[in-house]
């Protein structure tokens, strides 16, 4: 895939002050009203202003790319990632580069700062791959009908576990622990800051939709919280017949037994006719969990997409599954500083990866190995299909071995 060269964009930083002008360029980018964004960010700050850049057409702001600073959990524990957002061109400004600048600014700040990834969720997938971005996650939306939930009877259940009903707002403490103990359970998570509650937690008109209010279920243990489901009941009747659905954002367990707590409550709710789970992760437990595991109907969506922004950094401080010793040729046109050869080694004394003077086992676009850092999409794969080029026999399959990760990532918010 071809990449323009950086276009000659002014690109500089923004503050505080100069967001409502920030929000009027990504709200009609996103089709989002500006002023919405503007309330949200007044009432419960989120932007990272100094991480917010912005392009100017003379002395006019024409597009915008932000990032959070992320506390991301991958392969052998959490690291420093940004969490790239906020990206939109003024309609009329579009095709003419102005993304491209500003990828490549931020690329380079982000590399600035020490964080060897970048994550994002992508508005459409034929964006990113060009700026060095792979997906490396899927997702689930699950859906069960009532008349379908029943769970099997050896599904771990523990009588000394509760269910409540709660208003979000209320137990958020108690929320706000239960997934921090869980963060490090699935690669693509983040240590949720403060911050971010109140935004999970909105609850006005305009998040609500057509469904009812934000309801937490929250489980708990003679040790105290050890889950939660947030969800809402869009109410619906059909002549004199019940047809409400359960519509549930978020299900954060520390155990399997808290989990079937929540499922059977979810599934209880009388009038309903069936339960949605917007975003479990793609092996989630749920299907093996049912009688009738056909029941489950799991639609697959895109989540995170990795950015090695600093490669011998990402691939060094990742884990491995097993001892792997590989020379890579890179490609990589957005960040320089990765192209070339690399020599990626695991042995007892861990991993790293240098310089090498080749020749190389594999010739790779990063987006590629942006997509296997997760361990769940193997280069083996873009082999097959021709992406990526395989000089040593079995050097895609070495490499894969050693990325492997038995789960799923599931990163859960869309930022
Ligand atoms: C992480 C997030 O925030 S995701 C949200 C992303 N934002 C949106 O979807 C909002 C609506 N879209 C937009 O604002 C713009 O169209 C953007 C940001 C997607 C692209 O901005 P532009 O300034 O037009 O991109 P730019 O001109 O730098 O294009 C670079 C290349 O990407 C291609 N490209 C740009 N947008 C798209 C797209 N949506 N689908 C496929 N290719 C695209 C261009 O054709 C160009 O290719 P080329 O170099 O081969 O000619």
């Amino acid at each position: 895939m071809t990449v323009r060269e950086p276009c000659p964009w002014t690109v500089r930083g923004t503050t505080a002050e100069e967001y409502p002008e920030v929000a009027r360029v990504l709200g009609e980018a996103l089709l989002l009203p500006a002023e919405t964004l503007v309330e949200h960010e007044r009432r419960d700050p989120l932007v990272e202003h100094d991480r917010t850049l912005v392009a100017l057409d003379g002395d006019r702001i024409v597009g915008t790319a932000a990032s959070y600073a992320l506390t991301l959990t991958v392969p052998g524990g959490p690291r420093p990632a940004a969490g790239v957002t906020g990206v939109g061109v003024w309609p009329t400004r579009r095709r003419r580069g102005v993304l491209t600048a500003l990828m490549h600014r931020q690329l380079a700040d982000v590399r600035a700062r020490g964080e060897n990834l970048a994550v994002l969720w992508a508005s459409e997938g034929g964006i990113y791959g060009r700026f060095g971005y792979g997906l490396s996650s899927r997702e689930a939306r699950i859906t069960v009908s009532r008349a379908h939930a029943a769970l099997r009877p050896d599904a771990p259940r523990d009588p000394a576990l509760t269910v409540d009903l709660c208003v979000p707002g209320e137990t958020r403490a108690a929320l706000a622990e239960v997934h921090r103990r869980t963060v490090t359970d699935r690669n693509g998570r983040f240590v949720r800051a403060d911050k971010w509650w109140p935004h999970l937690l909105r609850d006005d008109e305009r998040s609500r939709g057509d469904a009812g209010h934000l309801l937490a279920a929250l489980v708990t243990g003679p040790d105290g919280p050890e889950g939660y489901a947030l969800y809402r009941v869009r109410h619906r009747w059909d002549l004199d017949t019940p047809r409400a659905r359960v519509l549930v954002t978020e299900v954060v367990t520390t155990t399997p037994a808290a989990r079937v707590a929540l499922y059977e409550h979810l599934f209880s709710r009388d009038l309903t006719v069936e339960t949605v789970f917007h975003d479990l992760p793609l092996d989630d437990p749920l299907p093996d969990l049912l009688a009738d595991r056909r029941q489950a109907a799991v639609t697959p969506f895109d989540g995170l997409w990795t950015r090695l922004v600093d490669l011998p950094g990402a691939l060094g401080e990742r884990a491995y599954a097993a001892p792997v010793d590989v020379a890579l040729t890179v490609i990589d046109r957005c960040a320089p500083w990765n192209a070339g050869t690399w020599r990626l080694t695991v042995d007892d004394e861990g991993a790293r990866c240098v310089p090498d003077a080749g020749p190389a086992d594999l010739t790779v676009d990063v987006s590629h190995l942006g997509a296997a850092y997760f361990g769940r999409r193997p280069l083996a794969g873009f082999v097959g299909a021709g992406l990526v080029a395989e000089h040593t026999p079995g050097a895609a399959r070495r490499l894969d071995t050693a990325l492997y990760e038995p789960l799923e990532p599931h990163c859960g918010v869309d930022f």
